[in-house]
Parts: structure tokens; C-alpha cells; sequence
């Protein structure tokens, strides 16, 4: 079923007098519980559309749906935000950043507690929780990060270079983590990356843009084959590298 779908969004920045169109005609859908990675060169408008889909503003042209419904400020909570910053607040614990979410939309006290346990275990930090995030590294950071977004229950998460932070070791754990944590919890999930690899390596699809201004270039089905491993056994599949292959040399072709 089509959960999120964008019609025919266009978009121009204004500066000045000046109109710079970054996103041309851009329609596209995707399923419930489904996950897909946006890849492209550098400058082609994916943090602009993710923006977009998060509702931070409104395209200049389109519409984008949520299970039907026209995105508005009374569906935009169903949307978390993933980044390549951790932003987790200093000076509050780690069980304190994990629901500052659920503080922020003022859902009652008594169940925070539940919520950043069972997620903290689920990230497999279950004993840091009155630890604070100076005390953690760079990629236990960002597992808390994955909890703080999934703590407010979203349907959707945008995940915009999530590890590209990261040392490659943590990367990889981290990967697996996130596509075993967004199974369980049934999530429908995009990730932006420069990564054809992690791409590969996470998503059902892939959806390649061009750039000037961006565009959908075409869309890539990840085979049966991988789809059922685990992101790090995707990379030692023998059927990884033909696909890698075909995305590059698309990718290539942009220019
Ligand atoms: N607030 C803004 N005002 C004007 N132009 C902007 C603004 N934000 C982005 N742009 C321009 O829009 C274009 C698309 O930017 P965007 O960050 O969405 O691309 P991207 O594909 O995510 O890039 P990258 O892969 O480098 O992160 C770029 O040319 C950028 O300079």
C-alpha cells in the first residue's frame, strides 16, 4: 500500500529577486514499513525534499501525503528526523535526551521512563541511561539518537547521513541496528546517503536523482537475494557488486 507519496513537487530557494529551482516535477510512493534510500550528486536537492516530506516548509509547487492525508501541522508529528549530528543535549542524561521528545509534546510523565528503557535495551545500551552523552562514543551517540526519534512513536523516519560521522566498524554495527530496530518497530523509513553501498546494503529501492535542477533519474529494486540478509551480509553477497555496478555507472552517467 502507498503510504507516502509525493505528487509533482517543485521547488525554488528565493534570494534577493533571484528564483533558484532546485526540485523539478518530483512524484513518487512508497509502501508501509518500506525502506528506501535517496542517492545522487552532491547538491541535487535530497536534504531540500527531505525537508519538504518533513513539513520544515512547503514545497513552492506539490502536494505530499501521508497515508492519504495531505501533510499538515495534524499529521507532521508522524514524521521523525534523523541527522548526521547526534544534537544530543549535554547537560540532560541519556534517558532525559531519550524523551525530551515525548516532553516537548507533553505526553504524560508516567510512561517516559518504559519508553527510554525498552528502547535504550533495544539499541543495546540498556545500562546507560543516567549516563551522560560526553560519557558515550560517537556511535553509541548516534544509537541514542535512533532511540530519541523512534520515542515519539513516528510512522515515518527521514534519515539524512545518519553514519557518515562514524568510523567504517561503527558505521556497519550501526547499519544492521538500524534496519533490525525499524523491522520490529514496522517503520517506513528513507535514508539520504552518498553511500551506493549503504544504500545497497539497507534499502528495498533506490532512488536516484540527477541534479540542476534535481530530479528523480530512476528507481533501482534491490534483489530478493539481499533484501532478506542483513545489511553487513548484503556486501558479501556475489549479487552485490553486478548491482553496485549499475547504480555507479547510472550515477556516472549524471555527470
Ligand atoms: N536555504 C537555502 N537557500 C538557497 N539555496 C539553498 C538553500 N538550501 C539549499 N540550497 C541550494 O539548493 C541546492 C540543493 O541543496 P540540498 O542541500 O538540498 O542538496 P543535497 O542533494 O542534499 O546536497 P548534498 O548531497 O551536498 O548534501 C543546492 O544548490 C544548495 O546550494
Amino acid at each position: 500500500m502507498e503510504f507516502l507519496q509525493l505528487e509533482n513537487i517543485h521547488h525554488s530557494y528565493f534570494s534577493n529577486t533571484q528564483a533558484k529551482e532546485v526540485l523539478r516535477d518530483i512524484s513518487l510512493a512508497i509502501r508501509e514499513g518500506e525502506f528506501v534510500s535517496f542517492i545522487g550528486p552532491s547538491g541535487c536537492g535530497k536534504t531540500t525534499l527531505l525537508s519538504i516530506i518533513a513539513g520544515l516548509f512547503p514545497a513552492t509547487e506539490g502536494k505530499v501525503y501521508i497515508d492519504g492525508e495531505e501533510l499538515s501541522a495534524h499529521n507532521q508529528s508522524s514524521i521523525g528526523y534523523m541527522l548526521q549530528q547526534d544534537y544530543l543535549f549535554p547537560w540532560k542524561t541519556i534517558e532525559e535526551n531519550v524523551t525530551i521528545g515525548l516532553k516537548i509534546m507533553e505526553r504524560s510523565n508516567k510512561t517516559h521512563k518504559v519508553t527510554a528503557n525498552a528502547l535504550l535495551q533495544e539499541i543495546g545500551l540498556p545500562h546507560v541511561g543516567n549516563n551522560y552523552p560526553r560519557e558515550l562514543s560517537g556511535g553509541m551517540r548516534q544509537r541514542v539518537a535512533l532511540a530519541r526519534t523512534l520515542a515519539v512513536n513516528p510512522k515515518i523516519l527521514l534519515l539524512d547521513e545518519p553514519f557518515s560521522a562514524l568510523d567504517y566498524q561503527s558505521k556497519l554495527k550501526l547499519e544492521d541496528l538500524v534496519v533490525e530496530t525499524l523491522k520490529t518497530y514496522k517503520k517506513t523509513a528513507i535514508l539520504v546517503t552518498h553511500d551506493i553501498g549503504e544504500a545497497i546494503a539497507m534499502s528495498e529501492r533506490v532512488f536516484l536523482f540527477s541534479a540542476n535542477p534535481g530530479a528523480l533519474h530512476r528507481v533501482f529494486e534491490i534483489p530478493d537475494a539481499l533484501r532478506e540478509l542483513s545489511p553487513f551480509d548484503v556486501r558479501q553477497h556475489p549479487a552485490y557488486t553486478d548491482v553496485f555496478q549499475t547504480i555507479w555507472k547510472e550515477l556516472e552517467s549524471l555527470g
